[in-house]
């Protein structure tokens, strides 16, 4: 007879512990059910890791799956490993009817990631139950201490468990505890206990594996000789001992007089580790009436071939086992303390299985794309860094941070109440699913005829439309794209002449409703509106994105604005751009939100919960950055992005200083500086290369190569086209949460621009009490230029008879790491651009430190954070000039030139007391001003 066949014999069920589709496919599984008496089968994560990552069988399926649409890992996964479940179950039906429910049983184990979570461990369960939909389905749940109460439960509402992971005899007693109080729950719920079927695997190689270990290092041979490769069994034996026990006696008796099944042990991990060993050895010593024996192929085929089968061999010598165990423990080495920790080594080895797993999903999923999701390439700079950063990584696997980061766990950064700013992480989904809105919001604004839309708000309300707008470029006929986000008279009025008033849509972007500068915007352009328009018609002309219950929501209603959409409190500014903040503009702009959204749903899926940290490319980047800043000092995160894309690099800025630049600590972002070569650079850069395919432009090209090789930190990243930008968007919001997480701060609050804010809203009503903001002295004036610097910085800069004499002064205190900062309050335009850069050049070239430039009050809701609550390396040169023409806020008794220079004065005043090396340079007339500021910082720096 069939040696396995022999096992049914002495009532021992074999199943296999083995699963692949090509099992099922060939008719495999079927032979081993007619042939070798098989009554049931196992797999776990490793099994499944193996047969998906390691053989062709599901490429076919994964294709199409995949050519219908695109689906997250997790969706994949489960589509190929439930058809496999569902298909092993129909072949093992018949074995399942003919014996009554006893046996003829596929296990599916919950995910890994959950061993230690009661509540999603039950959930799951019942997910994947309702999922596989067989009766002769059994669900594996881990016998943790969170995995306890799931199985009562679960066993409860009607469900086969078989629970694994389970080593220790006393664990085992409240498994059984678990199974006999599910069955009562079940029955008093009117339930059907003798549907349940259920197994108890207790693990046994792996005791004798950890023992042996430790026996070795006893230093007592003969102790260990005699004891190598027995524990495993004499444990198996004693469950089995209390099996019997507990599976009598009237409260038993009760069940089983309802038709209740006891829950069999099952007997796993059986293959031999050690090679010494016997193949078969732990399945012959473990025959035994009414239990279960799972067997992996090549422990089946030894069996078959030379097993010896002989009955009841679990009862033999029950003392002896005792004994053993007993002499383990005399002899120092604890079962308990090896079978507790062989539980959390079994978690994490499954968790490790089904990253690899995942992994292996993920990157299929990536190359059947081409180039759905946009690539990323980061070289390491160094060996030490790339060692440095592989050790994160392993952080972030083993500790599941991607998963916490969706999971909004809070303890992964700071623990405040980062768990409700992190509504961005579904957003796309979200807005996919209220797109009808916004379409039909897009077709009155066609319908009414309007030739511009102006956008009026600050930093994250004002950033991510400004690089849409760049981005798409103007949409044929769509209106053009306006973005007013200065207080500069000058650049206000520029905007108001740039469109035609009566055919200009506002759009009133602001999430907390309270921002002073596109209140008093509204209050200028309703007066401009109102006076080619009429008064009343003027609202029509508005609409407002902001928080529901904001008071500009208020003042929209009041002035009967043509729209108000709603952004989401667990949103913050900077990761707001595919929200309403984003979209509404977007859509106004005429630009086709859906596609945007679909295609950045890709990204949103390659970077999910379910991508482990090697395949995910956002924790890749944030651990690079995170790691380059924190352990290298590479804390200067310098942008280049190609032309059609630059203007990312500006909303870029904002979400890496605001989200990490606080508690003194955070990544410094510049963009716009133009590149160089290697050598003037100094080793404080992590470069960030984004190039918009078909556009880069060769010198950048060159540049960043040369930077690669000189051995600088570089990542680079080709966004396809115009409509990858989205996937961007999301791309960077992980990896600076990322980021966040190991710079050690809250990546989603702003204190220090909330502190400006307060600064300029009291100077600036001060000044409509009093008619005047505090006024100072100026340490130097020459040329129609004057300086001024508080106390502290005047002694620092010391007495000089030239411009020059104290920018050089200025100038030489920046150290290496340190940066240099020109603020300037002046317009944003490309001859102020230019000059602002042509001194940022010269002093990045001669002090070798890296450069930022800022448009006063814009970057204050941008880098204006990391500038006051970041470390304190930045060397600043605020420039404030005159207004010659200025323009009164209606109703507000001040001017626009006034709230400017609040703004200017109060961030100085910001960042002197935080003991900033801080300078003012005022101009009397910006152009002739900034054309001798040039000249004098050239001179200061030759
Ligand atoms: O389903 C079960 C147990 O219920 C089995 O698949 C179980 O997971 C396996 O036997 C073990 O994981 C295999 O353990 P090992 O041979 O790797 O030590
Ligand atoms: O980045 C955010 C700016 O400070 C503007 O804030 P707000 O949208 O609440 O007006």
């Amino acid at each position: 007879m069939n040696r396995l066949k022999q096992l049914a014999v002495c009532g021992q069920s074999p199943w296999l512990d083995y699963m692949k589709r090509s099992l099922i496919e060939t008719g495999g599984l079927r032979l081993l059910i007619e042939q070798d008496g098989l009554r049931g089968v196992t797999s776990n994560p490793s099994i499944f890791e193996k047969a998906i990552a390691e053989t062709d069988d599901y490429k076919d399926a994964l294709t199409a799956f995949q050519a219908a649409a695109d689906h997250g890992i997790s969706t994949i996964y489960e589509h190929l490993v439930i058809a496999d479940i569902r298909a092993a179950a129909d072949v093992l039906f018949p074995v399942y009817e003919e014996t009554g429910g006893r046996d003829g049983y596929i296990s599916l184990e919950c995910s890994p990631y959950l061993a230690n979570d009661t509540a999603a461990t039950m959930a799951e369960a019942l997910r994947l139950w309702t999922a596989v939909a067989r009766p002769n389905l059994m669900v594996k749940v881990p016998a943790t201490a969170a995995g306890l109460p799931a199985i009562r439960h679960l066993i409860g509402k009607g469900l086969n468990i078989n629970i694994t992971l389970l080593f220790s005899v006393g664990v085992y007693e409240q498994v059984v505890e678990a199974y006999l109080s599910g069955l009562e729950d079940l029955a008093r719920g009117g339930g059907d206990v003798s549907k349940i079927a259920g197994v108890a695997s207790i693990f046994v190689s792996r005791i004798d594996a950890a023992i042996d270990k430790r026996l070795d290092q006893l230093g007592d041979k003969a102790a260990a000789d005699r004891l190598r490769g027995k524990a495993g069994i004499a444990n198996a034996k004693l469950a089995y001992v209390r099996y019997k026990a507990l599976f009598s006696g009237p409260r038993w008796q009760a069940l089983a007089s309802s038709g209740a099944q006891s829950q069999r042990l099952l007997w796993a991990s059986t293959s031999t580790k050690n090679p010494d060993y016997k193949d078969t050895m732990y399945v012959e010593a473990l025959i035994g009436r009414d239990t279960v024996d799972t067997l992996p192929p090549a422990t089946m085929e030894a069996f078959r071939d030379h097993g010896v089968a002989m009955p009841d061999a679990i009862e033999q010598d029950v003392p002896g086992a005792r004994a053993i165990l007993a002499e383990l423990e005399r002899l120092g080495v604890s079962l308990d303390e090896v079978t507790e920790g062989l539980v959390k080594d079994g978690v994490q080895k499954f968790a490790d299985a089904f990253d690899k797993l995942l992994g292996a999903i993920a990157r299929q999923r990536l190359s059947m794309q081409d180039g759905a999701t946009t690539r990323q390439e980061i070289s390491p700079g160094s060996a030490e860094m790339e060692a440095a950063v592989a050790k994160e990584m392993d952080v972030w696997r083993k500790s599941g941070g991607i998963r916490r980061l969706w999971a909004g766990d809070k303890s992964l950064w700071v623990g405040r109440d980062e768990d409700k700013r992190v509504g961005w992480l579904d957003i796309v989904d979200r807005e996919l699913g209220d797109i009808d809105w916004l379409d039909s919001f897009g077709r009155d604004v066609k319908h009414r005829g309007i030739e511009d839309v102006v956008l009026l708000g600050m930093g994250g309300s004002s950033l991510g439309p400004e690089v849409l707008s760049a981005t798409f470029g103007r949409q044929v006929g769509w209106p053009g794209f306006f973005m007013l986000d200065s207080t500069d008279p000058a650049q206000i009025k520029a905007t108001e002449q740039a469109v035609d008033i009566g055919r200009t849509l506002f759009i009133v972007s602001s999430k907390s409703g309270g921002t002073l500068e596109p209140n008093i915007f509204l209050d200028y352009f309703l007066e401009r509106v109102g006076a080619v328009l009429g008064k009343d018609r003027a609202g029509d002309h508005f609409i407002a994105v902001t928080d529901p219950g904001s008071p500009l929501e208020r003042r929209a209603k009041h002035l009967h604005f043509a729209h108000v959409f709603h952004g989401m409190p667990s949103i913050g500014g900077r990761y707001s751009v595919l929200s309403k903040f984003g979209l509404a503009p977007a859509v106004a702009m005429g630009i086709d939100i859906k596609r945007l959204l679909e295609t950045t749903q890709a990204m949103e899926r390659t970077c999910g919960p379910d991508v482990p940290p090697a395949e995910n490319p956002a924790v890749r980047l944030g651990v690079a950055m995170g790691v380059a800043a924190t352990h290298f000092g590479r804390d200067k995160v310098t942008i280049i992005a190609s032309p059609g894309i630059t203007d990312f690099g500006f909303w870029l800025e904002q979400l890496l200083a605001e989200s990490t630049g606080k508690l003194g600590r955070g990544l410094i972002p510049l963009a716009g500086e133009p590149v160089t070569t290697p050598e003037r650079y100094g080793n404080d850069r992590f470069f960030v290369y984004l190039e918009l395919d078909g556009q880069g432009d060769p010198a950048q090209i060159l540049a960043v190569e040369a930077l690669e090789r000189a051995g600088h930190p570089v990542a680079r990243i080709r966004v396809r086209d115009a409509w990858h930008i989205g996937q961007e968007f999301f791309r960077w919001e992980i990896a600076t949460a990322v980021a966040g997480a190991i710079i050690g701060i809250d990546p989603f609050d702003q204190p220090d621009v909330e502190a400006s804010k307060a600064k300029t809203t009291a100077l600036t009503e001060g000044y409509a009490t009093s008619r005047g903001l505090p006024s100072r002295e100026p340490v130097f004036r020459e040329n129609g230029l004057a300086l001024y610097a508080d106390p502290r910085n005047a002694a620092e800069l010391g007495r000089h008879n030239t411009l020059a004499g104290y920018l050089k002064s200025h100038f030489d205190r920046v150290q290496m790491g340190d940066y240099a900062a020109l603020l300037a309050y002046i317009k944003r335009d490309e001859a102020h651009t230019k000059a602002l850069t042509a001194m940022r050049s010269a002093i990045r070239d001669k002090t070798h430190a890296a450069t930022c430039v800022g448009f006063g009050p814009r970057f204050q809701h941008s880098t204006g954070q990391v500038y006051k609550g970041g470390p304190n390396s930045g060397v600043f040169l605020q420039i404030t000039c005159d207004d010659p023409v200025d323009i009164d806020v209606p109703g507000r008794g001040y001017s626009f030139g006034v709230v400017k220079s609040a703004q200017a004065q109060g961030d100085l005043e910001v960042l002197e007391e935080r003991g900033r090396r801080a300078l003012r340079v005022h101009l009397k007339s910006v152009d002739a001003g900034l054309a001798e500021l040039v000249r004098a910082v050239d001179e200061a720096l030759s």
